[in-house]
């Protein structure tokens, strides 16, 4: 299998590097291309051992598979750069925020087989929460090729296409809700006196155990608060400040601002693209 990444930036490294760690495909059959950065293409085919190439026409033509890896606002100008050179023989694989398998066809003026997905930076260590879509051109096996190529970089589960909003403002974003609190809690560490080294190892290893508690008890996660809280205890009054700031009522609104925002980035390239306008 060929795969050809149009964009190159962190989403595209964190899904390579996850694919050549796994050995999904060989490093030689993963073409990287971009809009414009150069040495960033030298450092990916330096790290990953993978092709990279200046010229988009080279880095599709012999692709089965081509990942869409750019910004959403460069959706357009990205397409239209390989627009001429692809098929509807190769599936493409869209990772774009908000943009519908709609627009996408539109804008390559084909019935093409697409599948959205929304990974996470995770990919990289073949850990990504991933959530996938079918296109109206896309066959079921198409879906089935691109849920096992990211159930080999972490977990996938397909989901109807209007849920990718969602997706996107629960585990696409995700992994920076955590590492806000990471910060946090490393800085509340700092300020009780703990080293900035000993407060990090704390924290990374909290969350870590955390994580692997809530997969492999069979325990959610309400249960699992309940046992770390004593009664009268340190982790009663933490969770009683917690409550007192609104901390549950403000994740409730991340997540809604986040999803509100992927719908947005969606309508405004298909509004630019009834327009005819990229900007
Ligand atoms: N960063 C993340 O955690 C996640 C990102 N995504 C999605 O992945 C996509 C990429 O995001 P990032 O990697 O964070 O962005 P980034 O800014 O790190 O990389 C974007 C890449 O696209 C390239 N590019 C821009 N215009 C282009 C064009 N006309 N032709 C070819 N390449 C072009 C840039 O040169 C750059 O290599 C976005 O659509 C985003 O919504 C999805 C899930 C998670
Ligand atoms: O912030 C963004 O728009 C992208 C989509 C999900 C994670 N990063």
């Amino acid at each position: 299998m060929k795969i050809a990444f149009i964009g190159a930036g962190s989403m595209a490294e964190a899904i390579i590097a996850g694919l050549v760690k796994q050995e999904i495909c060989d490093r030689e059959n993963i073409v990287v291309t971009n809009k414009q950065d150069k040495s960033r293409l030298e450092a990916l085919a330096t790290r990953y051992g993978v092709k990279t190439t200046e010229d988009k026409k080279w880095a599709v033509q012999d692709a089965d598979v081509i990942f869409l890896a750019m910004k959403p606002k460069d959706a357009r100008d990205g397409i239209l750069s390989i627009q001429p050179f692809v098929s509807s023989d190769q599936l493409i694989v869209s990772v774009l925020a908000g943009i519908s398998s709609d627009v996408i066809e539109q804008l390559f003026q084909q019935d093409l087989r697409v599948i959205r997905s929304m990974p996470n930076t995770s990919a990289a260590i073949a850990l990504s929460a991933t959530a996938i879509a079918k296109g109206k051109f896309a066959s079921n096996e198409d879906l089935e090729l691109v849920h096992a190529i990211f159930s080999a970089i972490g977990l996938c589960t397909i989901v109807e296409e209007d849920q990718l909003h969602a997706v996107t403002g629960v585990s696409g974003s995700g992994p920076a809700y955590i590492y806000y609190i990471a910060e946090a809690m490393e800085k509340a560490a700092l300020a009780q006196g703990l080293d900035t080294e000993v407060a990090k190892k704390l924290v990374s290893q909290t969350l870590i155990g955390a994580a692997h508690m809530l997969q492999e008890t069979n325990k959610g996660a309400d249960v699992l608060r309940a046992e770390v809280t004593s009664p009268g205890g340190t982790t009663q009054r933490g969770i009683s400040l917690l409550n007192d700031l609104k901390v549950s009522e403000a994740f409730e609104t991340c997540i809604d601002g986040a999803t509100k925002r992927s719908r947005e980035m969606g309508e405004e390239i298909a509004e630019r693209l009834k327009e005819g306008t990229s900007n």
